[in-house]
């Protein structure tokens, strides 16, 4: 479904990935994995077409994406939830919701207002508050359901648990483990070790710009060398 190889990307003349590959299977989850700095954000940005300094190939559904800008990434079917979240601060969860369901929804998808509402409760109890008056963990939920109100193929996120407390956390894994049980395509990049490895198909471990280690969430529990050389943990 995504294929990467030999990707390139970086900031003007500053590379930061060197010749990186991976891909994501139909219906599968892939955790990268990867201290701070390692380049996962910024492959993530050059799959969204965000980066100007980008070289190699990345496809979807083998369609090339490279040069696309990122509304037709996103009309493609992937949803993108970046670190920073994104919120429009000066919008109610509402309007931030329906602005999503607009701009990106399909008519005939599954995901709906009322179905995001009743997979984030809390969210629903929110509606007219402001994004600025959301806690971190409401933030996280609601840039979550406005990326699956885009009725994404995939669905991209970027270190969601950063930041929130661990009962947040648990809430926000229940989500993605449906999701997942539903078949969605995910590509998760995030420090949580236990959180990406109970989540995910298979793991991919990022180290200076590129793929150092490649293998199943049983694998990389056993190997505490590569957990210790590459994450630290
Ligand atoms: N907008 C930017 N302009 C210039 N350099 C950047 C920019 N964003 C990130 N970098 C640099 O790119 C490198 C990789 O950053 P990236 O955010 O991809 O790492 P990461 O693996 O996602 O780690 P983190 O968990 O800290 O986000 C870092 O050295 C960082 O300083």
């Amino acid at each position: 479904m995504l294929e990467i190889e030999d990707l390139h990307a970086g900031y003007g003349e500053t590379w930061v990935t060197h010749g990186l590959s991976l891909s994501v299977a139909p219906g599968r989850v892939l955790a990268v994995l990867g201290r701070n700095g390692v380049g996962k954000s910024t492959t993530l940005k050059a799959i969204m077409g965000l980066l100007g300094s980008v070289r190699g190939t990345i496809r979807f559904d083998g369609r090339p994406l490279l040069g696309l800008p990122p509304y037709r990434i996103a009309t493609l079917g992937i949803a993108y939830v970046p670190e920073t979240r994104d919120i429009f601060p000066s919008l109610t969860v509402r309007e931030n919701l329906e602005l999503a369901a607009r701009r990106f929804g399909r008519p005939d998808g599954a995901w709906t207002l009322e179905r995001v509402l009743d997979l984030f409760p809390r969210l629903r109890e929110r509606l007219d508050n402001g994004g600025t008056q959301l806690s971190g963990g409401e933030q996280q939920m609601l840039a979550i359901a406005r990326a699956l109100l885009m009725n994404p193929r995939l669905l991209i996120l970027d270190e969601p648990t950063e930041g929130l407390a661990p009962i947040v956390v648990q809430s926000i894994h229940a989500v993605l483990d449906g999701l997942r049980g539903e078949g969605l395509s995910m590509l998760l990049v995030e420090q949580n070790f236990g959180f990406a490895t109970s989540l995910a198909d298979e793991v991919r471990v990022m180290g200076r710009g590129t793929v150092v280690w490649a293998g199943s969430p049983a694998d990389i529990r056993a190997d505490t060398a590569v957990q210790a050389q590459w994450l630290g943990v």
